[in-house]
């Protein structure tokens, strides 16, 4: 999707030079590709980047050209402002539509805009104002410094800058924050979220701009052919733009470039050759054909030609590289521990100001470890940080959590235990606002966030990992941890499409992302597929790229299930200089030794029910916690290597 930028500069001298080398009715189709690529460049980043499918894309684009050709041919506006209140309108109406739908899940989305590209065509065929069936004629060809461009070859070198900066625009906003968070949305919403993504405003922020594209091709359209009729709002003409995208591969602003140009020099072979296969064949005829043309490749090629493209090249770069590194392709990537300090994970922590108070009322000596990720501005260890009260859900019949409260101050670990069953995750899920409670509430910073969204959560410096492991799978071991680091930075739509004003913010991104993962011990995978790293490092992963938000709140579903030992006593560490540092962490885990080891303050759930929440020694004796775990061994203390690293100091 992103591709490298002197992709830019070959696709320049192929525009410059199609026309000359093309005889003309091959550069009249040309032109029409280009025009269709900006409504499907729009409808790419709909589908690849919000995940989301716009089976009205016509209707933007009828609005862009209805308005370019009221405002030219009624109101004598010149061809560049008028274009500008064109796109607009078709922004408009892109706002005004995906405001109360993009609020909506499933495809309520595809079924409104199948909607409203009826409604346009209705709408464009009963009004006089807009000329009825016949529309609105009379639209000038563009005149500029007293040049008409009037022929297949001028308008193409017209249309080919437009569709360049364009696609650019695109293209930044897709390897920038914001595409950066909008992918990570489709490989995990509720992770996303947790980070700090919105994903109604991104997702509305794209079908906006998707519809602008629409909106451009329809003022291109109408200066070509200087008419537009209710026909340019037709449901034929969206599933073309929706093929361009699909074919050339959605979510890759060049694949709708290529998918424009391959559907239009297909639409039209097609137009020739049928006619001579079935003789009498008109119209919809050929475009059986068409179809089946189509179906195949979209039957056998699923990342559509950019897709495939894309394949071609990385095997052909791995057989290169694997060539040219083939002697030292055995030693293992360098692997730094986690938290050992020595790294640049310390700078991250020691760039900070220090911390000398530890945890209020910890049962751990923590003076020997160096505290990591304090920040200026964070609650004073042992101030309330979470207030969780009287918290009530209800699964139908099950209460999963009844009636709990509990606080956590900062600068401590709080243990979260219970048998399978108890309620915990669900008590996770309310605090993080995945879940909205039945009754009770939840405070964070002393304001109520119950009932809110994730990305609210997150934005009070708060985050969490999970249970069930939820890895940006599409991208990078880095590029997870950079989606960390999405309320760090603020370059939006606008800011990120112009890629030099946001360059600075990214670097530093990029930077930074070495520092977290260093923390757990995975600057040497940095560059990996995430997707391809064993579970254990995973699960750090999740925890780098929740420490990337730099969060005051730090909740962990259990962290350490399926780390190896090394690793178990690595992030034990980590977690106590954490804490060092101010922050506090609640502890999700059925390693109740490690928890009881790790933590100041233990709360106990079983049924639902809190049972006890004290001290780890109180714990351990507590009647009621003894009968739910059927007995917690003091021997079973003494063997834990994360207990013994503990009292040991280490
Ligand atoms: N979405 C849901 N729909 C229906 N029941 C649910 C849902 N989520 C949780 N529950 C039920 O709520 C109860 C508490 O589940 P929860 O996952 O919070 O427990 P837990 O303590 O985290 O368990 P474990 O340690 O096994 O992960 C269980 O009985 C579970 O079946």
């Amino acid at each position: 999707m992103r591709g490298p930028l002197w992709s830019f500069g070959l696709f320049a001298v192929f525009l410059a030079v199609f026309p000359l080398v093309a005889p003309d009715p091959v550069v009249n189709v040309g032109v029409y590709a280009l025009i269709y690529s900006l409504a499907a460049i729009g409808l790419s980043l709909l589908m690849g980047l919000a995940g989301q499918v716009n089976l009205g894309q016509a209707a933007f684009f009828a609005v862009g050209a209805y308005t370019q050709a009221v405002l030219v041919t009624r109101y004598e506006v010149p061809m560049v402002p008028a274009s500008v209140g064109a796109v607009g309108m078709a922004m408009l109406v892109g706002l005004l539509v995906g405001l109360p739908l993009l609020r909506l899940r499933g495809h309520y989305l595809a079924l409104a805009t199948l909607g409203l590209g009826i409604i346009v065509t209705v709408a464009a065929t009963e009004s006089e104002y807009l000329g009825a069936t016949s529309g609105i004629y009379g639209v000038p060809k563009p005149e500029f410094g007293g040049r008409r461009y009037d022929s297949a070859a001028e308008y193409f070198w017209l249309l080919a800058p437009v569709v360049l900066v364009a696609l650019l625009l695109a293209r930044n906003i897709v390897v920038g924050r914001i595409g950066r968070a909008l992918g990570a949305i489709n490989d995990s919403e509720v992770a996303a979220e947790c980070l700090g993504a919105d994903t109604y405003r991104l997702r509305l922020q794209v079908f906006v701009l998707s519809a602008g594209y629409a909106g451009l091709a329809g003022v291109a359209y109408v200066h070509w052919i200087t008419v537009v009729n209710p026909g340019a709002a037709n449901f034929p003409l969206s599933v073309e733009f929706l093929l361009m995208a699909v074919l050339g591969g959605t979510g890759s602003v060049w694949g709708a470039v290529l998918g424009a140009f391959t559907v239009e020099f297909l639409d039209e072979g097609l137009r020739d050759l049928i006619p001579q296969i079935v003789p009498d064949a008109v119209g919809e005829v050929q475009l059986i054909g068409f179809g089946i043309v189509l179906t195949v490749v979209i039957l056998f090629l699923p990342g559509g030609i950019y897709g495939l493209f894309r394949r071609v090249s990385a095997r052909v770069s791995a057989r290169l590289s694997a060539r040219a590194s083939a002697p030292a392709s055995d030693r293992p990537p360098g692997r730094p521990a986690p938290g050992d300090g020595t790294d640049r994970g310390a700078a991250a922590g020691s760039d900070t100001r220090s911390s000398d108070t530890p945890a209020g009322g910890s049962t751990v000596d923590t003076a020997d470890l160096p505290p990591l990720l304090t920040r200026d501005g964070r609650p004073a260890p042992g101030e309330v940080l979470l207030e969780v009260d009287h918290l009530v859900r209800r699964f139908g019949g099950v209460t999963a959590v009844d009636d709990v409260s509990f606080e956590v101050r900062a600068g401590e670990i709080f243990g979260l235990i219970g048998p399978n069953g108890a309620g915990k995750t669900t008590c996770f899920n309310i605090v993080s606002g995945v879940l909205a409670p039945s009754s009770g509430s939840v405070r964070l910073h002393g304001a109520r966030i119950d009932g809110r969204k994730p990305h609210v959560f997150a934005r009070a410096r708060a985050t969490r990992t999970f249970q069930n492991l939820q890895i940006f799978r599409s991208t990078t071991v880095r590029g997870n941890v950079a989606v960390g680091r999405h309320l760090r930075g603020t370059a939006g739509l606008a800011r990120g499409a112009m890629v030099l004003p946001a360059r600075a913010e990214e670097r530093a991104i990029h930077r930074s992302t070495d520092d977290f993962l260093s923390l757990v011990g995975l600057s040497g995978v940095a560059d990996r597929p995430a997707a391809d790293l064993p579970f254990g490092q995973q699960r750090l992963l999740e925890i780098a790229r929740a420490l990337a938000l730099e969060p005051d709140l730090l909740l962990l579903d259990e962290p350490l299930a399926g780390l190896s030992g090394g690793e178990r006593l690595d992030l034990a560490r980590l977690l106590r200089r954490l804490r060092a540092g101010g922050m506090a962490i609640v502890l999700v885990e059925h390693d109740v030794e490690a928890v009881l080891a790790l933590a100041d303050r233990v709360a106990v759930l079983d049924d639902g029910r809190l049972i006890a929440l004290a001290g780890p020694a109180e714990v351990r004796h507590d009647p009621a916690v003894v009968a739910a775990y059927l007995g917690i061994e003091e021997e079973q203390a003494a063997a834990d290597p994360i207990a013994r690293s503990v009292v040991q100091g280490e």
